[in-house]
């Protein structure tokens, strides 16, 4: 059976589209609806794709008024092996300031602290790393890790990932160049020195060596606050890091990427794990593994920013995305 159609309509302003394509193996609908006023346009679209092994469908949701546009996505595609999910809601401009908006709420509305979080945060990201590079899948003696931080709270998920590493049996080893001088990154930095984590004084100059001596490097250098040109000591930092081989892991966000545009001559990690909820930047993750970590969202908080957050399984503190 092969067949097509398409039914469109209008009333009132309101535009309705049905589209539908039926052949053996495959089935494709459209269906979209759009209102437009003087000030204010809302249009709904969901798509779906069913074959033999895949299901494939997207809802897009925006409403713009007057300056304002608010966007809404979700899309999830599953096959025999895979499930691929990805949910953004988004008030523009920026989901930047969306991701920024969530943490500023749950420390000043849900009375979270930094440290409650980041610890949450650290140990999503080391428990994503042991489930995707196992000490045993190491090709070197000793499972060596580089954990690159920044000087924001992504650098802070950094210690805190790298002291869980070390709890879960991995060697790691810290650079972190440009340490603030506040309570919390202090206390982060005592706690991994005391577990003999060393710190090195100067970042390696040649990929070669960092291919050498380490199965994985962490990136914890920029998340969500990142913005502009890159300043220095990071550019050499990422310009080293790009021309690595060995696996890398980034945490939130690949370091030096837009948050909502990412960066196709950036980074192109192995591995990222979203925290709280994957950025706009996600999207353009081409690498191996995506997890999701940071279970710490309040149900109504997900509500409120529209974050369609999927189900952990039982009680894992990741879930994994691709
Ligand atoms: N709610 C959550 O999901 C939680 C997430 N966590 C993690 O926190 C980060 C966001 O942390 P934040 O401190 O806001 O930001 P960054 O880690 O991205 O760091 C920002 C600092 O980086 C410097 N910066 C920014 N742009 C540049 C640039 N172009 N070149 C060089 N440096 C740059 C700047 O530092 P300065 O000292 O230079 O001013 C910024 O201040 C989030 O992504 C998660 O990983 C929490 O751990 C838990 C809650
Ligand atoms: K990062």
């Amino acid at each position: 059976m092969n067949s097509e159609g398409l039914v469109y309509s209008e009333v009132d302003g309101v535009a309705y589209s049905v589209r539908l394509v039926l052949s053996d193996a495959l089935v494709y609908s459209e269906v979209a609806r759009s209102v437009v006023s003087d000030k204010l346009v809302y249009s709904e679209v969901a798509r779906s794709v069913v074959s033999d092994k895949l299901v494939y469908s997207e809802a897009v949701k925006s409403v713009s008024w007057d300056g304002l546009v608010y966007s809404e996505a979700v899309r999830s595609v599953s096959s025999d092996k895979l499930l691929y999910w990805e949910a953004a809601g988004a008030v523009m401009p920026g989901s930047q300031q969306e991701a920024q908006a969530i943490d500023q709420e749950l420390f000043t509305e849900y009375k979270f602290s930094v440290d409650q979080l980041m610890e949450l945060a650290g140990l999503s990201c080391a428990t994503a790393i042991a489930k995707a590079y196992p000490p045993s899948s190491f090709t070197k003696p000793q499972p060596t890790v580089l954990v690159v931080c920044g000087p924001g709270n992504n650098g802070g998920d950094g210690l805190v990932c790298a002291r869980h590493l070390k709890l879960f049996g991995y060697e790691p080893t810290v650079y972190y160049p440009k340490r603030p001088s506040k309570a919390l990154f202090e206390a982060l930095t005592t706690q991994c020195q005391k577990m003999d984590i060393p710190f090195l004084p100067e970042f390696p100059t040649e990929a070669m060596l960092i291919d050498e001596l380490y199965g994985l490097v962490v990136d914890a250098i920029f998340g969500f606050s990142f913005q502009g040109a890159v300043r220095e000591p990071f550019g050499s930092i990422l310009k080293t890091l790009a021309q690595v081989t060995v696996p890398i892991a980034s945490i939130d966000i690949p370091s030096g990427w837009d948050v909502e545009k990412g960066h196709p001559d950036g980074l192109q990690p192995d591995m990222l794990i979203s925290l709280t909820a994957p950025k706009a930047a996600a999207r353009h993750f081409t690498g191996r593994y995506h997890f999701l970590g940071g279970r710490f969202v309040p149900a109504a908080l997900e509500r409120k920013h529209g974050l369609n957050l999927p189900a952990y399984p039982g009680t894992d503190c990741i879930l994994q995305l691709v």
